[in-house]
């Protein structure tokens, strides 16, 4: 009962904002731990398909990074990063593409469609969506790790317009059609930042950015993203949060409204945040 009030308090709260973002184009980056929990994941498609049923037009880019290295656990491999980038060979590429794009995606879209609303799951692969250049590391060779070079929108679009929820895996191909491992927070916000969407999302395991890790009471509400690399330089932002803050701030520069990072795992939150003037995690704004 507890959880149905809170619910309706939810959307009570929401309601006199729903209109305004009609038809907009949200783009939900889905991973890390809000992702591994089946409750939690059940909730979060639940408000993703909320925002399609009042008329937004949600694109979910997924990671799945947890589910790659236990599979490649399974096989008897490590997993090795650099910079928060999986050093990614020839066999690991393999395994990527056949987790993220096939496992997470389809299980994704299942999820979706169990409220018959239409998805349709691809990966950066399908309509040439995501093209990419080998990404350069200096001083290693990370492998089949990916940098986008261009996001092409028009299979997205298509989806969109025919009112599926598109459902992207971060792989993608260089101009050889060899396989790439694209990070999926770099994939979300390029496929923002193409879209002209007027929301990214990234729906992580923190409330937001911390002044303190430590202390969640230091939630910092709204960043200007100009002030991102001062909170790197002091160490405010630092490990996995920094590939993430800057692809905030690269969101906002190629012209998406407003970027905010919230916690998936808390019921809700994605609503809360889209939804009502006072929001639940980080939002980062351009002057
Ligand atoms: N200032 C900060 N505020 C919040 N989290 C931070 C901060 N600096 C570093 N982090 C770390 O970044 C992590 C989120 O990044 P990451 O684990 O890569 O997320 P995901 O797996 O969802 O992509 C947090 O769990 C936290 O440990
Ligand atoms: C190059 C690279 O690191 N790719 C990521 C892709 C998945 C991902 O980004 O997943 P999360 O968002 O859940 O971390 C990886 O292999 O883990």
């Amino acid at each position: 009962m507890k959880k149905y009030i809170q619910r309706a308090k939810v959307l009570v709260e929401a309601l006199p904002y729903i209109k305004k973002f009609n038809g907009d184009i949200v783009v939900i980056k889905y991973g890390g731990s809000a992702m591994v929990d089946e409750a939690i994941k059940i909730s979060v498609i639940q408000d993703i398909v909320l925002m399609k049923l009042v008329g937004l037009k949600p694109v979910i880019v997924h990671g799945g990074g947890k589910e790659i290295s236990n599979m490649l656990s399974k096989i008897g491999k490590e997993s090795k990063f650099i910079d928060g980038l999986r050093v990614t060979d020839d066999e690991t590429v393999q395994v990527a593409e056949m987790v993220l794009s096939g496992k997470v995606n389809k299980d994704i879209v299942q999820l979706i469609e169990n409220h018959d609303i239409n998805a349709v799951g691809i990966s950066g692969k399908d309509g040439k969506t995501l093209k990419v250049a080998k990404k350069e590391v200096a001083g290693y060779d990370i492998g089949y790790v990916g940098e986008i070079t261009k996001v092409n929108t028009g299979l997205v679009e298509t989806l969109l317009e025919n009112e599926y929820i598109p459902v992207i895996a971060p792989i993608g191909t260089d101009d050889n059609g060899d396989t790439y491992n694209i990070n999926a927070d770099y994939a979300a916000s390029s496929i923002a930042g193409a879209l002209s969407a007027e929301k990214l999302v990234f729906l992580t395991d923190v409330e937001g950015i911390l002044r303190d890790i430590d202390d969640s009471a230091s939630l910092i509400s709204r960043i200007d993203v100009s002030e991102v690399p001062n909170y790197i330089d002091q160490g405010v932002i630092s490990g996995g949060m920094i590939p993430k803050a800057e692809c905030c701030a690269s969101g906002i520069h190629k012209g998406v409204k407003s970027v905010h990072i919230l916690d998936g795992r808390v019921e809700h939150s994605l609503l809360l945040e889209i939804f009502t003037k006072s929001g639940v995690g980080t939002m980062f704004y351009g002057a």
